[in-house]
């Protein structure tokens, strides 16, 4: 088996007297799509800088092969990274932005940046400060998108773009960017947009990890039961691990109870990334069923 693209062990990232990330052993294979899902403050961005270099960390973490935050320079000719607080400078026009990102990148695809570009309303002449919030981001995803990376870092790289811009990213994220030698990481609160792409979710909460699971896994061990009201208290006596009413119907999730068994009971299906994120983050909070 080849070595790992990301490796965790012992990861701890302190600010102060809090402890912001603590992850004892993570691994991410090539090939993967990563989603790294949390609530506000979980930690996202912080564990992404230390897989970044960007901040200091104790514990050992390998970004292929490299130790991110004192093998920076070498590592960021593989990877590429797009920060939820992404800054263009306001005076550099598209074409401006390209020149650059062409010399000073020895893997950056200008052709793949333009063909990106061109379905924008971005012109080659436009400056910066010209373009709206979402076009923006938009010029920073091509410039992005087209380094050749075998790691690419996205910090919500949606906020802010309309739904049509939003569902062609990640389009043109598979389509132009993704094969199985490159591995993507994924931070973002739009769960939904992404939940198709995934084969890795893990979700995040006070710096820890409440789950780790591939997309496979989550298929086999998490089933969702609408259940029938004369099957409630045979539903209820398997120990769901959530519950939510709707319109008066309970539907209820379980982690490891066959869905042969629960058939019978009502319709059963593999919950949605949301739901699940809700049962179990809900669930650490107290609020389990
Ligand atoms: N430079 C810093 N100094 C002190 N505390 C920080 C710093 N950066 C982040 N934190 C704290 O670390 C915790 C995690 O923040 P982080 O930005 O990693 O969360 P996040 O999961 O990315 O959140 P969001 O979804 O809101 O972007 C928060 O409690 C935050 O206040």
């Amino acid at each position: 088996m080849t070595e790992p693209v990301i490796s965790i062990n012992q990861l701890q990232k302190r600010y102060g007297r809090d402890t912001v990330v603590d992850i004892p052993q993570l691994q991410v294979e090539e090939g993967s799509i990563v989603g790294l899902i949390g609530p506000n403050g979980a930690g996202k961005t912080s564990a992404l800088r230390c897989l970044l270099g960007l901040a200091s960390y104790q514990g050992e973490v390998r970004v292929l092969g490299k130790d991110p935050y004192h093998q920076r320079a070498e590592l960021m000719q593989n990877v590429a990274f797009i920060a939820d607080t992404a800054v263009l400078p306001a005076w550099i026009t598209a074409t401006q932005l390209l020149d650059y990102m062409a010399s000073v990148h020895p893997n950056f695809n200008r052709q793949k940046a333009e063909r990106f570009l061109s379905a924008t309303n971005i012109k080659a002449n436009s400056k910066v400060k010209t373009l709206s919030k979402g076009m923006t981001t938009q010029l920073h995803l091509a410039m992005v998108i087209a380094i050749e990376a075998k790691v690419l870092f996205l910090d919500e790289p949606t906020l802010g773009l309309d739904i049509i811009y939003r569902q062609r990213f990640y389009e043109q994220l598979l389509n132009d960017y993704f094969d199985e030698s490159r591995t993507i990481v994924i931070t973002t609160h739009q769960v939904d947009e992404i939940e198709h792409i995934l084969t890795q979710l893990i979700f995040i909460n006070h710096g820890e990890i409440a789950l780790n699971a591939s997309l496979h896994d989550i298929a086999e061990r998490f089933v969702e039961l609408d259940v029938l009201p004369e099957h409630l208290a045979a539903a209820e006596a398997l120990n769901p691990i959530y519950s939510r009413t709707n319109l008066g119907n309970k539907t209820l999730m379980f982690e490891n109870i066959p869905q042969q068994q629960l058939i019978p009971l009502g319709v059963v299906r593999t919950p949605s990334i949301a739901n699940l994120f809700v049962a179990k983050l809900d669930r650490s909070a107290g609020g389990a069923a």
